[in-house]
Protein backbone atom coordinates (compact mmCIF):
# COMPACT_ATOMS: atom_id res chain seq x y z
CA UNK A 1 0.00 0.00 0.00
CA UNK A 2 1.16 3.73 -0.86
CA UNK A 3 0.22 7.09 -0.24
CA UNK A 4 -0.24 9.33 -3.10
CA UNK A 5 -1.13 13.11 -1.76
CA UNK A 6 -2.74 15.57 -4.41
CA UNK A 7 -2.35 19.30 -3.34
CA UNK A 8 -3.27 21.89 -6.10
CA UNK A 9 -1.36 25.39 -5.33
CA UNK A 10 -2.73 27.51 -3.11
CA UNK A 11 -4.58 30.78 -4.13
CA UNK A 12 -2.39 32.34 -6.83
CA UNK A 13 -2.59 36.76 -7.38
CA UNK A 14 -4.68 35.37 -10.39
CA UNK A 15 -7.25 33.41 -8.78
CA UNK A 16 -8.09 36.38 -6.56
CA UNK A 17 -7.81 38.37 -9.79
CA UNK A 18 -9.77 36.47 -11.50
CA UNK A 19 -8.07 35.98 -14.86
CA UNK A 20 -7.44 32.60 -16.96
CA UNK A 21 -3.42 31.70 -15.87
CA UNK A 22 -2.46 28.40 -17.73
CA UNK A 23 1.05 28.39 -18.15
CA UNK A 24 1.69 31.99 -16.95
CA UNK A 25 4.43 32.32 -13.85
CA UNK A 26 2.21 33.82 -11.19
CA UNK A 27 3.28 34.18 -7.65
CA UNK A 28 0.74 32.91 -4.67
CA UNK A 29 -1.21 35.39 -3.29
CA UNK A 30 -0.79 35.91 0.90
CA UNK A 31 -4.19 33.91 0.88
CA UNK A 32 -2.70 31.30 -0.87
CA UNK A 33 0.56 31.47 1.43
CA UNK A 34 -1.18 30.55 4.50
CA UNK A 35 -3.39 27.75 2.98
CA UNK A 36 0.21 25.96 1.74
CA UNK A 37 1.62 26.83 5.47
CA UNK A 38 -1.79 25.30 6.62
CA UNK A 39 -1.47 22.45 4.32
CA UNK A 40 1.51 21.25 5.75
CA UNK A 41 0.35 21.31 9.55
CA UNK A 42 -2.39 19.24 8.19
CA UNK A 43 0.29 16.51 6.30
CA UNK A 44 2.00 16.79 9.66
CA UNK A 45 -1.05 16.06 11.47
CA UNK A 46 -2.28 13.10 9.38
CA UNK A 47 1.55 11.46 10.26
CA UNK A 48 2.14 11.19 6.43
CA UNK A 49 6.00 10.72 5.53
CA UNK A 50 7.16 10.85 1.57
CA UNK A 51 9.48 9.60 0.09
CA UNK A 52 9.80 11.66 -3.12
CA UNK A 53 8.06 15.30 -4.00
CA UNK A 54 6.99 16.14 -7.74
CA UNK A 55 6.02 19.16 -9.09
CA UNK A 56 5.47 21.38 -12.10
CA UNK A 57 8.26 24.52 -13.40
CA UNK A 58 5.56 27.09 -12.30
CA UNK A 59 6.46 28.74 -9.10
CA UNK A 60 3.10 28.83 -7.51
CA UNK A 61 3.33 25.17 -7.13
CA UNK A 62 7.06 24.81 -6.31
CA UNK A 63 6.62 27.27 -3.27
CA UNK A 64 2.97 25.24 -2.20
CA UNK A 65 5.29 21.84 -2.03
CA UNK A 66 7.72 23.93 -0.52
CA UNK A 67 5.73 25.63 2.28
CA UNK A 68 3.78 21.79 2.59
CA UNK A 69 6.83 19.84 2.97
CA UNK A 70 8.30 22.91 5.56
CA UNK A 71 5.38 22.82 7.79
CA UNK A 72 5.41 18.47 8.02
CA UNK A 73 9.38 18.72 8.48
CA UNK A 74 10.33 17.09 5.40
CA UNK A 75 11.61 19.55 2.83
CA UNK A 76 14.99 17.27 2.95
CA UNK A 77 12.92 14.62 0.32
CA UNK A 78 13.89 14.24 -3.34
CA UNK A 79 11.82 16.25 -5.30
CA UNK A 80 11.31 16.62 -9.30
CA UNK A 81 10.25 19.46 -11.04
CA UNK A 82 8.50 18.59 -14.33
CA UNK A 83 6.48 21.05 -17.17
CA UNK A 84 4.70 17.40 -17.40
CA UNK A 85 2.92 18.88 -14.37
CA UNK A 86 2.32 22.49 -15.30
CA UNK A 87 -1.70 23.87 -15.54
CA UNK A 88 -3.33 23.26 -19.15
CA UNK A 89 -1.88 26.20 -21.47
CA UNK A 90 -4.99 28.31 -21.76
CA UNK A 91 -4.06 29.57 -25.44
CA UNK A 92 -5.14 32.89 -25.83
CA UNK A 93 -7.36 33.16 -23.04
CA UNK A 94 -3.98 33.63 -20.81
CA UNK A 95 -4.22 36.67 -18.96
CA UNK A 96 -7.97 37.66 -19.76
CA UNK A 97 -10.74 38.43 -16.97
CA UNK A 98 -13.28 35.39 -16.80
CA UNK A 99 -16.14 37.24 -15.71
CA UNK A 100 -15.37 39.90 -18.91
CA UNK A 101 -14.78 36.58 -21.05
CA UNK A 102 -17.96 35.51 -19.82
CA UNK A 103 -19.66 39.27 -20.91
CA UNK A 104 -18.12 39.30 -24.26
CA UNK A 105 -18.72 35.14 -25.54
CA UNK A 106 -21.38 34.26 -23.43
CA UNK A 107 -21.16 31.70 -19.95
CA UNK A 108 -21.86 28.84 -21.42
CA UNK A 109 -18.75 29.28 -24.14
CA UNK A 110 -16.49 30.05 -20.79
CA UNK A 111 -17.84 26.95 -19.18
CA UNK A 112 -17.36 24.61 -22.09
CA UNK A 113 -13.88 26.53 -22.50
CA UNK A 114 -12.93 25.79 -18.58
CA UNK A 115 -14.63 22.22 -18.26
CA UNK A 116 -15.29 20.63 -21.42
CA UNK A 117 -12.66 17.38 -21.66
CA UNK A 118 -11.89 17.96 -25.41
CA UNK A 119 -12.63 21.80 -26.35
CA UNK A 120 -9.72 23.98 -27.19
CA UNK A 121 -9.04 27.29 -26.17
CA UNK A 122 -8.58 29.97 -28.83
CA UNK A 123 -5.20 29.23 -29.47
CA UNK A 124 -1.77 31.65 -28.82
CA UNK A 125 0.21 32.19 -31.71
CA UNK A 126 3.84 30.31 -31.33
CA UNK A 127 4.90 34.00 -32.72
CA UNK A 128 3.15 36.03 -29.87
CA UNK A 129 5.73 37.37 -27.32
CA UNK A 130 3.93 35.62 -24.46
CA UNK A 131 4.67 32.03 -26.28
CA UNK A 132 6.23 29.47 -24.08
CA UNK A 133 8.41 29.06 -26.82
CA UNK A 134 10.28 32.54 -25.19
CA UNK A 135 10.58 31.00 -22.06
CA UNK A 136 13.89 29.58 -21.37
CA UNK A 137 12.79 27.06 -19.28
CA UNK A 138 10.82 25.17 -21.86
CA UNK A 139 13.73 25.62 -24.37
CA UNK A 140 15.40 22.05 -24.40
CA UNK A 141 11.89 20.86 -25.28
CA UNK A 142 11.09 19.74 -28.98
CA UNK A 143 9.17 23.10 -30.54
CA UNK A 144 5.80 20.82 -31.61
CA UNK A 145 5.81 19.95 -27.61
CA UNK A 146 4.96 23.21 -26.47
CA UNK A 147 1.24 23.89 -26.57
CA UNK A 148 -0.14 27.28 -28.00
CA UNK A 149 -3.33 26.09 -26.04
CA UNK A 150 -4.74 23.17 -24.29
CA UNK A 151 -8.26 21.04 -23.39
CA UNK A 152 -8.24 18.60 -20.57
CA UNK A 153 -7.88 15.89 -22.67
CA UNK A 154 -4.42 17.19 -24.10
CA UNK A 155 -3.17 17.89 -21.02
CA UNK A 156 -3.75 14.42 -19.87
CA UNK A 157 -2.06 13.03 -22.79
CA UNK A 158 1.34 14.80 -21.99
CA UNK A 159 0.81 14.75 -17.83
CA UNK A 160 0.04 10.28 -18.09
CA UNK A 161 3.47 9.89 -20.20
CA UNK A 162 5.38 11.25 -16.64
CA UNK A 163 3.09 9.21 -14.23
CA UNK A 164 3.52 6.19 -15.82
CA UNK A 165 7.31 6.21 -16.30
CA UNK A 166 8.19 8.00 -13.32
CA UNK A 167 5.39 8.03 -10.54
CA UNK A 168 3.75 4.82 -11.11
CA UNK A 169 6.78 2.60 -10.80
CA UNK A 170 7.88 4.55 -7.27
CA UNK A 171 4.15 3.94 -6.05
CA UNK A 172 4.04 -0.13 -6.86
CA UNK A 173 7.20 -0.14 -5.09
CA UNK A 174 5.66 1.00 -1.72
CA UNK A 175 6.40 4.81 -1.87
CA UNK A 176 4.46 7.79 -0.67
CA UNK A 177 4.42 10.43 -3.14
CA UNK A 178 3.15 14.00 -2.93
CA UNK A 179 2.11 16.08 -6.26
CA UNK A 180 2.22 19.68 -6.11
CA UNK A 181 0.29 20.92 -9.28
CA UNK A 182 -2.98 22.40 -10.94
CA UNK A 183 -6.44 22.37 -10.82
CA UNK A 184 -6.23 21.12 -14.21
CA UNK A 185 -3.64 19.12 -14.15
CA UNK A 186 -4.38 17.40 -10.88
CA UNK A 187 -7.75 16.98 -12.25
CA UNK A 188 -6.27 14.85 -15.50
CA UNK A 189 -4.58 12.68 -12.81
CA UNK A 190 -7.72 12.02 -10.98
CA UNK A 191 -9.67 11.05 -14.18
CA UNK A 192 -6.55 8.75 -14.70
CA UNK A 193 -6.44 7.23 -11.38
CA UNK A 194 -10.21 7.28 -10.65
CA UNK A 195 -11.25 6.51 -14.13
CA UNK A 196 -13.98 8.96 -14.08
CA UNK A 197 -15.94 9.55 -17.57
CA UNK A 198 -15.29 12.35 -20.01
CA UNK A 199 -18.28 13.62 -18.72
CA UNK A 200 -18.17 13.00 -14.81
CA UNK A 201 -14.84 14.95 -14.91
CA UNK A 202 -16.59 17.63 -15.76
CA UNK A 203 -18.05 18.58 -12.31
CA UNK A 204 -14.50 18.21 -10.79
CA UNK A 205 -12.72 20.68 -9.10
CA UNK A 206 -9.74 21.06 -7.09
CA UNK A 207 -9.55 23.07 -3.84
CA UNK A 208 -6.66 25.79 -3.42
CA UNK A 209 -3.99 24.30 -1.15
CA UNK A 210 -6.35 21.27 0.25
CA UNK A 211 -4.67 18.12 0.18
CA UNK A 212 -5.92 15.08 -1.23
CA UNK A 213 -4.66 11.70 0.06
CA UNK A 214 -4.92 8.49 -1.67
CA UNK A 215 -3.80 4.71 -0.35
CA UNK A 216 -2.86 2.51 -3.53
CA UNK A 217 -2.80 -0.51 -3.48
CA UNK A 218 0.20 -2.43 -5.63
CA UNK A 219 -2.12 -2.41 -8.88
CA UNK A 220 -2.69 0.90 -7.94
CA UNK A 221 -6.49 1.04 -7.29
CA UNK A 222 -7.72 3.29 -5.15
CA UNK A 223 -8.62 1.69 -1.99
CA UNK A 224 -9.71 5.24 -0.02
CA UNK A 225 -9.55 8.72 -0.86
CA UNK A 226 -10.01 11.51 1.73
CA UNK A 227 -9.39 15.41 1.75
CA UNK A 228 -7.42 16.96 4.36
CA UNK A 229 -9.26 20.07 5.34
O1 LIG B 1 -6.86 29.86 -14.96
C1 LIG B 1 -6.41 28.71 -14.84
O2 LIG B 1 -5.29 28.36 -15.26
C2 LIG B 1 -7.26 27.64 -14.16
C3 LIG B 1 -6.87 27.40 -12.73
O3 LIG B 1 -6.88 28.54 -11.95
O4 LIG B 1 -8.59 28.09 -14.21
P1 LIG B 1 -9.90 27.20 -14.40
O5 LIG B 1 -10.29 26.72 -13.04
O6 LIG B 1 -10.86 28.18 -14.97
O7 LIG B 1 -9.60 26.07 -15.36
Amino acid sequence: MAKLVFIRHGQSEWNLSNQFTGWVDVNLSEEGVRQAQNAGALLKQEGILFDQAYTSVLTRAIKTLHYALEGSDQLWIPETKSWRLNERHYGALQGQNKAEAAEKWGDEQVHVWRRSYDTLPPLLDASDEGSAANDRRYAHLDPKAIPGGENLKVTLERVIPFWEDEIAPKLIDGENIIIAAHGNSLRALTKYIENISDEDIMDVEMATGEPVVYDLDENLNVVSKKKLN
